[in-house]
């Protein structure tokens, strides 16, 4: 089984002052992906400007003081929970007319979080609809946190990824951002970054500046923390540019070392 993450800096102008989406990306990506010989496959996306400027706009998270801040907290998840239900429909939109059998999963109906790592999160169904050969498609989301004092989290596709490969044992989890693969630095600040093609620990980089868009969940440092995790549990995972045409492909027809490896 694949693990297969779809930026949101790749299906949308994470850059974009309101939600857009990237149609020209998101068909082309999605026509490789039905071009390509997985077996079974879960698809993981991003929220991009679909969540981070809510999430950002209403601090989702942050801890709640007053009733009048719980009432604005509430009116935030439900506005970044309908954006991201929306860009998700339209991921299953443009995977179904591939012809994929694609099952939308929303993780703030069935996933709770207590200070903002995912302790509750029954996946028997999604196991039931990978038997079946649908294809689900989960990404990040708002959910509610067990810690009375901030009640609401948002959960990131990469903590999404780190859950699943931990609880489902993959044969390849591959991420596609949209840059080459990790750098030693934030390549869009530094022209001489150099790109690093097996990350074995925090350590192999010189920083890990957060994306350069409006980015709630840690950026190109929260994604490799997540993995560096499940790389403990021996679950290998690559980091390539969903915008170089075929790399998708390539990658879910199983040619390795086009990005970076995290191990
Ligand atoms: N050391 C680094 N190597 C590579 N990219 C880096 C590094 N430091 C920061 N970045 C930035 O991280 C960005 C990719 O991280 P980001 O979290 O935006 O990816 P994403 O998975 O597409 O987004 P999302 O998490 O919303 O789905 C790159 O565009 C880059 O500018
Ligand atoms: C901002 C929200 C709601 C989800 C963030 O998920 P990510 O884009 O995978 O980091």
């Amino acid at each position: 089984m694949i693990i297969l993450k779809l930026g949101g800096s790749v299906i949308t102008r994470k850059n974009a002052s309101e939600p857009t989406l990237d149609t020209e990306n998101l068909t082309r990506i999605c026509r490789e992906i039905s071009e390509s010989s997985y077996e079974n496959l879960i698809v993981v996306h991003g929220a991009g400007s679909y969540g981070h400027l809510y999430a950002k706009e209403y601090e989702i998270g942050a801890e709640i003081n007053s009733k009048k801040e719980l009432e604005r907290k509430k009116q935030g998840f439900s506005k970044t929970q309908n954006s991201v239900k929306d860009l998700n429909a339209m991921v299953c939109e443009h995977l179904q007319k591939q012809g994929i059998a694609t099952v939308s999963i929303q993780p703030s109906s069935f996933i709770k979080t207590e200070n903002k790592r995912i302790i509750k999160a029954d996946l028997d169904l999604i196991k039931q609809y990978l038997e079946l050969g649908f294809v689900p498609v989960i990404y990040g989301d708002v959910v509610l946190d067990a810690n009375e004092k901030i009640k609401m989290a948002v959960v990131s596709g990469d903590q999404l990824i780190k859950y699943l490969a931990e609880n489902l044992k993959p044969e390849l989890v591959v991420l596609g951002s949209d840059v080459d693969g990790v750098y030693n630095q934030d390549p869009k600040d530094n022209p001489d970054a150099e790109l690093i093609k097996v990350v074995r620990s925090r350590k192999d980089l010189l920083s890990l500046d957060s994306t350069k868009t409006v980015d709630v969940t840690g950026g190109m440092g929260g994604k490799i923390d997540e993995l560096l995790e499940i790389a403990k549990n021996g679950i290998e995972s690559e980091i390539i540019n969903a915008n170089t045409n075929n790399n998708i492909k390539r990658a879910l027809n199983g040619e390795k070392e086009i990005g970076t490896l995290i191990r």
